[in-house]
């Protein structure tokens, strides 16, 4: 680069922090003086408003003093909000103000325009010269998606067309230049190729300043109801996922606030990586959340599903065990679409029979038996949904209640529970009876006066009629605190006997039929049906019951939606059923949807693929509302991991490597377990040496982990972490962690514990292995203590190094 050009960008660039530093310091007083404006006013709130309740009219005036005190102080507030946001982001730009530079002709207009981008707009004071673009504007489309050249971008008023005549990309710490390139093609790999080679973080970075062109498409989509994004490991899913977030924040600002986003993470650990890159960007965080965490809240505590990690560990590690290839069935088929048909008919059925209730009860004795329940529910016009017809029974029910509490009050039990009851409880209806008096202080007057004049003693507590009034109380207290716990059931739909209606499913395979219609049923079914309900009597759900199980309650409940999300993420998309993306859509009835993930690590029995022409994603909003994007470069990994890793998957040669050297891959071939130990642990020493600081000896299972953690503390590993699926953040260090927990998090150097065919030699174990070497970005080590697992033996001696004790 010419020193000259570079003279005048660092010119360029102090005239720019010192108008930044002008502004930051005009804004400073008033920040401070709206804020203690704002705190001060809630202080004196009170002071200020007259409260004066003596006539209607004082009342009312009151009412409008504190509303309009309130409007005042909103108002304040949302000022002070604003202008800290503004204070803030000129903060946050004043370091680094921008990041690249595009010169645009744009056709027909007279002078060239030179646009800096940052990652916020900063206006001089005129109001209108641009003297930063943030990121997400228009104009800085082309910034991503064009080299020198004719370029174009879109405004919400039409397109612009012109010629690029210069891309410039800026490395700016601390207001001093530290690197400028101008880059010939889209985005020069050279700051990529930099940020690249630094170091794995505990925390997830942003990619505003390098976003490349087909991931630019995933962020501006702005037209789809479903965008699916299949993209190989490391090639920036979860990067655009978030970069699109905070894209969508800027283009929607006046409409969409960010907990109108959602994101479905794949663990609580996940959501923690990631969880800086929005405000590092300027931006409040969507919300986050696991599929999981939706399931355990909506159940309640009345079962216990079974966690995805559960089930996977399960599946990993019951091989051979009774029922182990019945439970696998189970699972295909129960994720299936299929299996949603059947329900959606078994829906049906429970319209015309079938339903099933549980009596309410007071003390051993039925008040309403099911049988009455269930002849009421199948009275009622059978044309209406089974969740109208539902409420109707609970309105009945709940007037029966009250006919029985009243009746009920008069039954011999109530009187003898009046013959036990303590003198706490005397002395609160008591209390009850005097209150009474006490708030008619009037009437209390008039008592006392009108016993004067008509000289006969009103009714007191020696009297009769009191005594009476005082039975009566208890005893509608008495049966008040039996019934009011039953009302409350009925509210919640508790009479349904929902695992009774979910659990006849599973009577047998004619029933089945009967029931659902399906025609084609696993092959192994009697004894899925016996694994659940087996489950459900012990109040558990399989991990593959669960959505179904909250699909069926809702066909009774009525639908449960969220309608106030506008945006649906889900990361690691394909490790979520066809059911539970049906399920997602109803829950979610607004949103629109973006799902990404990658068939290649599709570790779960559940998985779902994202791209296949018969794809239940494509189906869901039907293909005129999709858009397929598919990500084939690979970001993390030097070339030579990438290399190893992508022919592990049939069809992975298209995955293609970003140009980052470094070493091959090393198979290390052991001896016995003590052996490599000791070998892992001087390799970690030596990855430390050379500056590598985040370090994961991966293993298949949670029960792999804790064993290989365990020996490894023997052979001087004391201060290796054990990552389990408790952990919620994820921190600087070397661990070990199974490799469903691994998922989207990345590494400086990944140590494969155990990569013979005993642990990796099943199909369904290939992308196992697949997702734990694709976390490495530097270094890729994978041990042995006697032959090597197939998907490793299969590949090119050429793509790695071997070396042995
Ligand atoms: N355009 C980019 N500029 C700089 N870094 C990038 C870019 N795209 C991706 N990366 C980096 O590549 C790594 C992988 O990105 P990310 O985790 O988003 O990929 P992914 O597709 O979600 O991966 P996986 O499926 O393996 O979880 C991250 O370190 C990310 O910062």
């Amino acid at each position: 680069m010419k020193s000259k050009d570079w003279q005048e960008e660092q010119g360029r660039l102090e005239r720019v922090r010192n108008k930044l530093q002008a502004r930051i310091t005009e804004l400073e007083p008033e920040v401070t003086g709206l804020r203690d404006q704002a705190t001060d006013m809630r202080k004196r709130f009170w002071e200020d408003v007259t409260i004066n309740t003596s006539t209607d009219e004082d009342f009312e005036e009151t009412f409008h003093n504190i509303n309009q005190q309130s409007a005042v102080l909103a108002e304040r507030e949302r000022g002070h909000k604003l202008l800290t946001q503004q204070w803030k982001n000129l903060k946050r730009l004043l370091p680094s103000p921008y990041f690249g530079r595009i010169d645009f002709q744009e056709n027909g207009s007279d002078p060239m325009e030179q646009i800096y981008i940052g990652v916020s707009s900063f206006v001089d004071r005129d109001g209108l010269s641009f003297l930063i673009y943030d990121w997400r504007t228009p104009i800085a489309s082309m910034y991503y998606d064009y080299s020198p050249g004719r370029a174009s971008y879109v405004t919400p008023a039409g397109g612009i067309e012109g010629t690029m005549e210069l891309k410039r990309q800026f490395q700016i710490q601390n207001g001093q230049i530290r690197n400028m390139f101008d880059a010939s093609e889209t985005i020069g790999d050279e700051l990529l190729q930099q940020v690249l080679g630094t170091g794995a973080d505990s925390q997830m970075k942003t990619i505003v300043a390098t976003i490349q062109k087909e991931q630019n498409a995933i962020i501006r989509n702005d037209k789809s109801r479903m965008l699916i994004v299949q993209g190989a490991a490391g090639s920036g899913k979860t990067s655009a996922a978030l970069q699109r977030v905070a894209y969508l924040l800027y283009r929607h600002r006046q409409t969409i606030k960010a907990d109108q986003i959602v994101l479905f993470s794949p663990n609580p650990m996940f959501t923690s990586y990631i969880s800086t890159v929005l405000p590092e960007l300027g931006e409040e965080n969507m919300q986050q959340t696991t599929f999981q965490e939706y399931i355990d809240y909506w159940l309640g505590s009345s079962l216990r599903p079974e966690d995805p990690f559960d089930g996977i560990e399960y599946v990993l590690t019951a091989q051979g065990t009774p029922g182990y290839e019945a439970r696998l069935q189970g699972i295909q088929y129960k994720t299936s679409e299929a299996f949603l048909q059947a329900l959606q008919n078994y829906g049906t059925w429970l319209g015309r029979e079938g339903m099933r209730f549980k009596g309410i009860r007071i003390r051993d004795r039925i008040l309403i038996t099911a049988k009455q329940m269930r002849e009421k529910f199948y009275s009622y016009d059978r044309s209406l949904p089974l969740f109208n017809r539902v409420v109707l029974l609970q309105e009945w029910l709940l007037n029966e209640l009250a006919a029985l509490e009243r009746m009920e009050r008069e039954a011999p039990w109530v009187q003898e529970e009046l013959n036990y009851l303590d003198s706490d409880q005397y002395a609160e209806v008591f209390g009850t009876l005097h209150r009474d008096r006490e708030v008619f202080d009037l009437a209390e007057h008039y008592a006392a006066v009108r016993e004067k004049v008509i000289k006969k003693r009103r009714e007191d507590e020696g009297d009769f009629d009191f005594a009476q009034k005082e039975e009566d109380l208890l005893r509608r207290t008495i049966v008040k605190d039996i019934f009011k716990p039953l009302r409350k059931r009925v509210r919640k739909f508790s009479f349904v006997d929902f695992k009774g209606i979910y659990g006849q499913l599973f009577d047998d395979e004619a029933a089945y039929r009967e029931k659902t219609n399906e025609a084609v049923l696993p092959s192994l079914w009697p004894e899925i049906c016996r694994q659940t309900k087996e489950t459900l009597t012990r109040n558990e759900l399989f991990h593959e019951d669960a959505t179904p199980y909250l699909y069926v309650k809702e066909l009774i409940e009525g639908v449960r939606t969220n309608t106030e999300i506008q945006y649906v993420f889900v990361d690691e998309g394909q490790d979520y059923s066809a059911f539970q993306y049906e399920y997602l859509k109803k829950l979610f009835p607004r949103a629109r949807m973006t799902v990404l993930g990658d068939f290649g690590q599709a570790i779960f029995m559940q998985s779902t693929s994202l791209d296949a022409p018969d794809s239940p994603l494509v189906r869901l909003y039907g293909e005129a509302e999709t858009r397929l994007i598919r990500l084939v470069r690979s970001y993390r990994s030097t070339r030579e991991i990438v290399e190893f890793t992508r022919l592990m998957l049939p069809g992975g040669e298209e995955i293609a490597p970003f140009e980052r050297g470094g070493q091959k891959p090393q198979l290390v071939g052991l001896d016995g377990g003590e052996e490599r130990d000791a070998q892992i642990m001087a390799n970690i020493a030596a990855l430390r040496a050379e500056g590598f600081h985040s370090i994961a000896v991966i293993t298949k299972t949670a029960a792999e982990s804790r064993e290989a953690y365990e020996s490894l503390r023997a052979h001087g590993g004391e201060a290796l972490q054990l990552i389990t699926k408790e952990t919620q953040n994820f921190e600087k260090g070397a661990m070990v962690i199974p490799v469903y927990l691994a998922k989207g998090v990345e590494f400086d150097a990944v140590l494969i514990y155990d990569a013979s065919p005993a642990a990796y030699g099943r199909d369904n174990e290939r992308k196992l292995l697949y997702t734990a070497c694709t976390r490495a970005m530097h270094r890729l080590y994978l041990y042995s203590t006697g032959d090597w697992s197939p998907f490793v033996g299969a590949l090119p001696p050429n793509l790695y190094e071997k070396a042995s004790n």
